[in-house]
């Protein structure tokens, strides 16, 4: 323990507390040649149930991330052989865990989508109509407002 730190507590006074455990997460933007893109709610007993997302989840232990996109495409929709190119990231810090979201832009796969865990999917195009949306998905609407030069909110509120 550092010689200043408070007793029984290994905190150094004054210094900037240690960051919590960056937790990553595979994230899917599934695209239509119309331009339109999935969301699916988030299932009851998740932080956040009933908010808006896109599909995705956390990468496993041993997992990279076209392994975990693949997976929780496969366990969430029943889509497979994914064609995905790693997109952007973000940092969300949440009061339930610090994330860092890895999103892909999904064009091609196999299967029909199908809601596997009880959520509810809309194909949007922007502003999108369905609402509460997560906090960690508005920048993701705004990247593909840009790219569109879509003017005006991206989303109801
Ligand atoms: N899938 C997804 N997660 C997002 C988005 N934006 C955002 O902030 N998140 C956050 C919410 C969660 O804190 C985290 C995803 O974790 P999760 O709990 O849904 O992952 P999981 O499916 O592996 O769940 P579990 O097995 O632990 O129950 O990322 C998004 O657009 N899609």
């Amino acid at each position: 323990m550092a010689a200043n730190a408070a007793p029984g507590t290994g905190a150094v006074p004054g210094a900037t507390p240690a960051a919590r455990p960056l937790v990553p997460v595979a994230v899917g933007v599934l695209l239509r040649p119309d331009g339109s893109f999935l969301l699916a709610s988030r299932p009851a007993g998740k932080p956040y149930a009933g908010y808006w997302e896109f599909p995705g989840g956390k990468i496993e232990p041993g997992e990279n991330l076209s392994q975990a996109l693949e997976r929780e495409l496969r366990e969430e929709l029943d889509i497979r052989d994914l064609r995905a190119t790693f997109w952007r990231s973000c940092v969300m810090d949440y009061p339930h865990a610090r994330v860092e979201l890895q999103f892909c832009k999904v064009t091609q796969w196999s299967g029909e989508v199908r809601p596997c865990e009880g959520q509810a999917i809309a194909w949007q195009q922007l502003p999108v109509d369905v609402a509460p949306v997560l906090p960690g998905t508005l920048p993701v609407l705004q990247w593909l407002a840009r790219e569109r030069a879509h003017e005006g909110p991206t989303h109801i509120t």
